[in-house]
């Protein structure tokens, strides 16, 4: 039993938010609150005796003298409550801070099936509401709960040793609390998570259109978003105020049974009192002290209720926490990294969760350091998912892949992707200045002439020096926004300036002319000679060039060699360039 116990309390949120952590502030905390409650015992034992000296009393200093104690009484009591307030209140901010801080390390550790499963709104939601709801369970959640449980302590035995006869009366409704208190606890639960989720939903919607407001306002399509959001908002009102239903019933219904007690006590106190059973000052003591567990009555159903929503919301975090990076290898070598740049796929096959047919089938390919690579083939032929498997975003069986003779998943994450300039298809660039985004891999940020530098590898430098504020003209929402291809090529900026051993380009030049295309491959042939060098793409010509072209269908390797050695093939590749090189002519 002491253990069952103890397991759950080392599972609830406020031992693993708060106490675990802040053991110091709780006990700190818990013994100002403590001090507070004792120092509350004392008002209407003054107010008491006061009142019984009254009517034989002729001179006053007994009563001045009573005064000033109840003057210093109200003093302690601030104090000690200021103390208890800072200590609770002060460090649930601190455990905010704490779980923000492991929820985004952790969710930065994980792989992209993971961002598959869990939209960006519902994360957003789970890291600002859900952790809000934590540190209210943890802050006031716990300081009310606490305040009310030692009342609970420290009020009846003084009742009961004012007038046993009279607490029994008084009591007699209160064993109804703890059962009413676990109905509606059960029920905000189960409320509370309806909430968070339709919170989630709308969290979803509303990032979802921003970022893709450009596609909701080209198809016309405003209208009928608003209305889903406000179909979405209309069910959140409604799961809220089913919410308040139970909520708004917990404090009342605390109340409801403690005002029964003080009538109760009116009426059988005050037969007792005429009946020279107690004294005035007793009945009036007495009835100060049933007041006072008004408020722990009334907290009781606050703090179940901040601990519940805490609890749920709790869960959902963990959700997230739960999750690992699906690529966990056995014997990671921390000093591995990469020293050449030679790849060695071996028998390589992988399909996406939601699929049944394979993406890769049996890929063998062999790049040699220093080695130009482009990868082509039809759309969906599996290009993106193979070049994506070497920094380790899609992940690769054990023995599967090599670099430099090393076991990819044996190679420290971090230390295989700072050898990896890698340019995805989807561009994405932070709110920040230029600089800031094409030095965002490197530890010289800010360095303008750095990032000129890579700009003009990437073609761009010339159109970054025409903006107003040049490198130091801010990105997106808080400043310009860039074309496609201009985006595309501050990506390329970017990856360069990690100064990667590997530089893979998956297929990111697609909305600059075939004329920059030409000239920013130039000028990373020029000056990154020696790095190995994948290039994913459709444009056949760029890469004529290359040492090697590796020609994909149905995620096979079909066909493979030079461009000359191709051509002379008469295979896929001849037709997919002889289509290329006419679609240009015809542009
Ligand atoms: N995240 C994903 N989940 C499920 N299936 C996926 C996912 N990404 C890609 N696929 C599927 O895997 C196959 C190969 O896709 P991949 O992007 O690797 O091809 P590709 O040759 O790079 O195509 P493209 O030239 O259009 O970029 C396609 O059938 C695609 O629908």
């Amino acid at each position: 039993m002491i253990q069952k116990l103890r397991t759950l309390y080392e599972k609830s949120v406020i031992y693993r938010v708060f106490v675990k952590k802040y053991k110091r502030y709780f006990l700190f905390g818990t013994l100002s609150l403590i001090a507070v409650d004792i120092i509350n015992i004392f008002p209407p034992l003054i107010i008491k005796k006061t009142i019984d000296i009254l009517p034989n009393e002729t001179d006053l200093t007994r009563i001045a003298t009573l005064a000033g104690l109840f003057l210093l009484v109200s003093l302690c009591q601030g104090v000690c409550r200021y103390l208890w307030r800072m200590f609770f209140i002060g460090t649930s901010f601190r455990c905010d801070y704490d779980l923000r801080l492991a929820f985004f390390e952790h969710i930065e550790t994980l792989s992209q099936k993971f961002f598959q499963k869990y939209k960006t709104g519902d994360l957003m939601s789970r890291a600002t509401n859900d952790i809000g709801a934590v540190r209210m369970a943890v802050g006031p959640g716990l300081l009310i709960g606490l305040d009310a449980v030692f009342y609970f302590f420290v009020i009846p035995p003084i009742i009961i040793s004012l007038s046993p006869r009279l607490s029994f009366y008084t009591f007699l409704l209160m064993p109804l609390t703890p059962f009413i208190a676990y109905t509606i606890k059960n029920i905000i639960d189960r409320r509370f998570r309806a909430v968070q989720e339709n919170f989630s939903r709308i969290s979803e919607k509303v990032q979802e259109n921003i970022s893709g407001i450009r596609v909701v306002k080209s198809f016309n399509m405003s209208r009928q978003e608003e209305s889903r959001f406000l179909g979405l908002g209309t069910d959140f009102v409604k799961k809220n105020l089913k919410l308040a239903i139970p909520q708004s019933l917990l404090g009342p219904t605390f109340e409801y049974i403690t005002y029964m007690g003080i009538i109760i006590l009116l009426f059988i106190g005050g037969k007792m009192v005429i009946g020279g059973i107690i004294t005035l000052g007793t009945l009036v003591a007495f009835q100060r002290y049933i007041a006072m567990m008004v408020w722990p009555m009334t907290a009781i159903g606050w703090c179940l209720s901040l601990l519940q929503r805490g609890k749920a919301s709790m869960k959902r975090i963990d959700e997230v926490l739960a999750e690992r990076p699906e690529i966990v290898a056995a014997n990671i070598d921390r000093r591995q990294g990469i020293s050449d740049g030679n790849i060695e796929f071996r028998d390589v096959h992988f399909r996406y969760d939601s699929q049944k047919e394979w993406v890769l089938r049996g890929i063998h390919l062999t790049i040699a350091a220093g080695q130009r690579v482009a990868i082509v083939g039809p759309i969906g032929s599996g290009k993106s998912t193979l070049v994506n498997m070497i920094p380790r975003i899609i992940p690769a069986d054990n023995r599967s892949i090599f670099i430099d003779g090393v076991d990819i998943n044996a190679i420290d994450i971090k230390l295989l992707r700072r050898h990896i300039g890698f340019v995805p298809q989807d561009t994405f660039l932070f709110s920040e200045r230029i600089t800031d985004n094409i030095l965002f891999g490197t530890e010289t940020a800010g360095d303008d002439d750095a990032s000129r530098q890579f700009a003009r590898f990437a073609g761009i430098e010339n159109e970054i020096e025409e903006l107003p504020h040049k490198f130091e003209s801010y990105l997106g929402e808080r400043g310009i926004n860039l074309s496609g291809g201009q985006k595309q090529r501050l990506t390329i900026a970017r990856a360069l300036a990690v100064n990667p051993s590997v530089i893979i380009l998956d297929d990111c030049l697609s909305a600059v002319d075939a004329r920059v295309e030409d000239t920013i491959i130039k000028n990373i042939l020029r000056h990154f000679s020696g790095k190995t060098l994948i290039v994913v793409t459709h444009r056949l010509p760029a890469i004529r060039g290359f040492d090697l072209l590796v020609v994909m269908k149905d995620g096979m390797i079909v066909e493979r060699g030079t461009h000359k050695q191709l051509i002379a093939a008469h295979g896929l590749y001849t037709s997919l360039y002889t289509k290329e090189a006419l679609e240009e002519r015809l542009d």
